[in-house]
């Protein structure tokens, strides 16, 4: 198959470069960046791959279709509500790893990524790809955000059951630093960073509609969540700390035996026995999420821990999971299912 890449220099376009090398039904990856940039070795932009002789070619939609099978947009928030219209238009089959056409409302997409959205009915063609529950995948797919990952695989079996108060969700989530993406700001410098946790976009972030789209697909009676984000000094890797209230009291066998079943046919995550919780080191690298459960029968609350590689499930590992998804491949092709531990 041949393989568009627009985006390689960013930090989820190199990770998805990487996946795409490996993959099997891969046969040439060719690599897109702005409108008006001039041919670059892909050496330039990446240092990192100075082995490599392709070259990132300025995108021309048309040229992109007629010399590829499926696009893969790496790109900033924004961008490919211009650039990919005319794919989706064509039908030409897309994975866009932005939050662009995550979110069906556009006005909620203007609220939170405070930016005008793409047009409603481009939006409607659009399928949120969450890749352990959507297998009925439309030509284009908006691959979730990584916050929205870790906390919807976390949540799904309590509130697709209904086994908790449906007011009582609170998610405390921590990412490392790559989610941030490349752009060096003042909350990304290394002093600013470095033995420090920084607290960001609270009550703003936007993955909040995102989170409550998906949950209220499964449970309308769900109002709202409390969530909050904090930047953590690791380069990758995220946990989602999830609190919620039981509608009636349970046991954490009994609750690890429903996230057993919910993730049953799930080859990517993994429901770990009682009393162990996981780490961010038994994931990154890998393609998993990892669920620890523990029921606090004094207080009545279960705590789900829910980790995950930002730029692995969530943002590039993810992204081929649905490439594969998408093209009737197993959901395991080219993806590593073990972490890079130690
Ligand atoms: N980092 C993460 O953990 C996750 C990221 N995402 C999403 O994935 C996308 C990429 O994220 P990330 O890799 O972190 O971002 P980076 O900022 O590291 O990279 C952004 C990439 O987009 C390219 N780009 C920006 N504007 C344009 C344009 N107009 N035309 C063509 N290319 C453009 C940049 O190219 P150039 O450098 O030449 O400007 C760069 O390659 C974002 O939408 C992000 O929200 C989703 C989940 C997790
Ligand atoms: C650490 C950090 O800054 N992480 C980013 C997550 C990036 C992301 O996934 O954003 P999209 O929804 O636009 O794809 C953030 O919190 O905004």
């Amino acid at each position: 198959m041949q393989v568009a890449l627009i985006g390689v220099s960013g930090y989820s376009g190199t990770v998805l470069y990487r996946l795409l090398k490996q993959h099997p039904a891969v046969d040439q990856i060719n690599l897109y960046g702005h409108v008006d940039q001039a041919a670059t070795p892909l050496a330039t932009v990446v240092p990192a791959y100075q082995k490599e002789t392709a070259m990132v070619r300025p995108f021309v939609a048309a040229k992109v279709m007629a010399a590829n099978d499926v696009a893969f947009f790496a790109t900033s928030a924004g961008v490919t509500q211009t650039l990919a219209l005319p794919l989706l238009k064509a039908g030409f089959p897309v994975i866009d790893l932005s939050g662009d056409f995550r979110l069906q409302d556009p006005a909620s997409y203007t609220r939170w990524y405070h930016r005008p959205a793409a047009e409603a009915a481009a939006l409607t063609k659009a399928s949120y790809g969450l890749a352990e529950f959507n297998h009925h995948l439309t030509s284009y797919v908006a691959n979730p955000g990584c916050y929205a990952t870790a906390t919807l695989l976390g949540l799904a079996p309590v509130v697709q059951n209904h086994l908790i108060d449906p007011t009582s969700i609170v998610v405390d989530a921590k990412s490392g630093l790559s989610g941030a993406g490349k752009k060096l700001a003042a909350t990304s410098q290394f002093t600013t960073v470095n033995d420090n946790l920084q607290l960001y976009k609270v009550n703003q972030h936007q993955h909040i509609p995102e989170i409550m789209q998906q949950l209220q697909a499964w449970w309308s009676a769900i109002p709202a969540l409390e969530f909050t984000t904090t930047l953590i000094p690791v380069t990758r890797g995220i946990m989602s700390s999830i609190y919620v209230k039981v509608a009636q009291p349970t046991t954490t066998a009994a609750l690890i035996a429903q996230y057993q079943q919910t993730y049953q046919t799930s080859p990517f995550v993994q429901v770990l026995p009682a009393g162990e919780l996981p780490t961010l080191k038994t994931v990154v690298g890998s393609n998993n999420c990892a669920l620890g459960i523990n029921y606090n029968p004094v207080t009545k609350t279960i705590l789900i821990v829910s980790v995950i590689d930002n730029l692995m499930k969530g943002a590039a590992g993810q992204a081929i999971q649905n490439f594969n998804q998408l093209m009737n491949l197993p959901q395991t092709t080219g993806l590593p299912t073990l972490p890079t531990f130690p």
